[in-house]
């Protein structure tokens, strides 16, 4: 048998392992890296997050990724290179915080790599009935498995199209997993480039979970921070506050046909960018609001579309169903932004807001974590049924790069 082989199966007889979840997101704002201490599988993961670093990515690298990022036409070559590059920096910088973290890589069992998405295209919007729904994501696994030595899972988002699912979001596994709570109606909302929830049901029923995008969480807010404030993005809100919302160029924001779509439904900064908004802009003729009015009605309009999704699937969900009865936990980087959780809040009165980090998982890692738990799943679950829900069909996923 080839050793490696006979080692994959030695991990997963382990009676727990160690696993790091690497998560790059739409932000583009650096690596999150998370060191997991993982046991069990399905209902019964045990995640103890033993050691988390966010690595910024450098202007460089954010420029490099931006010339081919959610764009329709590029340079050809320029992806090919990137493909490699992102693959062994990853790798290099898990090397660099394990060096940091005084931690041998031989101590670790796997690495879990989701890589970097350049282009999200589900069906819904590439609108061409003969191609299924794609999503790519960049950072090839075999390199970040040949620099660190560690066994890699990664393209984890294939699989999921492969089976129906539009390849996001992901996370609905692994917050079922770690955070399905019996008597508790839970809504764990992700608020990054772009903002998701998963939905899970107090009856701990695996086949009414739900998961769905609800369109822009940050990625606007940050477009126009770099354009008016010079910075990548706007620290606490800061600018929002001073702003009012301009009503019609929220309604115009607000005039999408991903906003109609029937859940579950996925996008990105493929849909969400400068362009829809000075289009937007155009058509409420609201070209020179000033950029605090802006600021304050981007932010408006994430909030109102997240709460619009939100008690959408309070009503789907079981008419008997009251706001009151729902914990809505949030992660993620708006989830530091109180410009926007304040308006959220506003938006759904009746229901109790709480972070992630009150159910044991820092929410800036959750991301990096729930990879590290679809990585533990493909070694050892894989025994939980998801019904024919769509959007959360029954797979596990990941590749597997030897280092050799
Ligand atoms: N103090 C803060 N004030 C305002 N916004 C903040 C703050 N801290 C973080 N953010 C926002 O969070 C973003 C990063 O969020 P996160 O890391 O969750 O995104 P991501 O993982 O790249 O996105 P996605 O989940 O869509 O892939 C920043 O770009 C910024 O917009
Ligand atoms: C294609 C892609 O990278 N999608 C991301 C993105 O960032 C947030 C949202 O859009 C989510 O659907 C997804 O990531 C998370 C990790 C997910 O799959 O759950």
């Amino acid at each position: 048998m080839n050793l490696q082989i006979q080692h994959l199966y030695d991990i997963a007889r382990k009676p727990d392992r160690r696993i790091i979840g690497l998560m790059s997101g739409t932000s583009l704002d650096g690596l999150d890296v998370a060191l997991c201490r993982i046991s069990g599988s399905g209902l019964e993961t045990t995640v103890v997050l033993e050691r988390f670093a966010t690595v910024p990515y450098d202007d460089d690298l954010k420029n490099e990724i931006r010339t081919i990022f959610a764009k329709t036409t590029i340079v050809f070559e320029q992806l090919c290179l990137l493909n490699p590059y992102i693959g062994r920096l990853h790798g290099q910088l898990i090397l660099d915080c394990l060096h940091d973290w005084d931690i041998d890589p031989r101590e670790i069992d796997a690495v879990a790599s989701h890589g970097q998405t350049v282009y999200h295209a589900p069906k819904s919007q590439h609108r061409r009935d003969k191609f299924p729904n794609a999503t790519l994501q960049i950072g090839d696994g075999d390199h970040v498995a040949a620099v660190t030595g560690i066994i890699t899972f990664s393209d984890f988002r294939q699989k999921h199209i492969a089976h129906g699912g539009e390849g996001a979001p992901l996370a609905v596994y692994g917050d079922y997993f770690m955070f399905s709570k019996l008597g508790e109606n839970r809504i764990l909302l992700n608020m990054g480039g772009i903002a998701n929830f998963t939905y899970l049901p107090a009856d701990g029923d695996a086949s009414t979970v739900f998961t769905t995008d609800t369109g822009p969480g940050n990625t606007l807010l940050d477009a126009y921070a770099r354009k008016f404030l010079n910075k990548p993005y706007d620290e606490d809100g800061r600018l929002a506050a001073q702003g009012q919302v301009n009503p019609n160029l929220l309604r115009a924001l607000k005039t999408n046909p991903f906003f109609d779509a029937v859940f579950p439904k996925t996008t990105g900064p493929e849909v969400f960018n400068v362009a829809y908004v000075e289009e937007a802009q155009a058509r409420s003729q609201t070209t020179n609001l000033p950029a605090v009015d802006m600021m304050a009605t981007l932010v408006q309009f994430s909030a109102d579309t997240i709460a619009d999704a939100i008690r959408r699937i309070l009503l789907n969900s079981n008419n008997e169903k009251k706001e009151g009865d729902f914990c809505i936990y949030m992660s993620g980087g708006g989830a530091h932004n109180p410009e926007l959780t304040g308006r959220l809040e506003k938006l759904l009165p009746n229901c109790a807001f709480g972070l992630t980090d009150s159910l044991g998982i820092n929410g800036d890692a959750k991301e990096a974590v729930l990879f590290a738990v679809l990585a533990n799943e493909s070694l050892v679950g894989g025994n939980t049924y998801f019904g024919n829900r769509q959007g959360v069909p029954t797979v596990t996923m990941g590749k597997v790069s030897f280092p050799q």
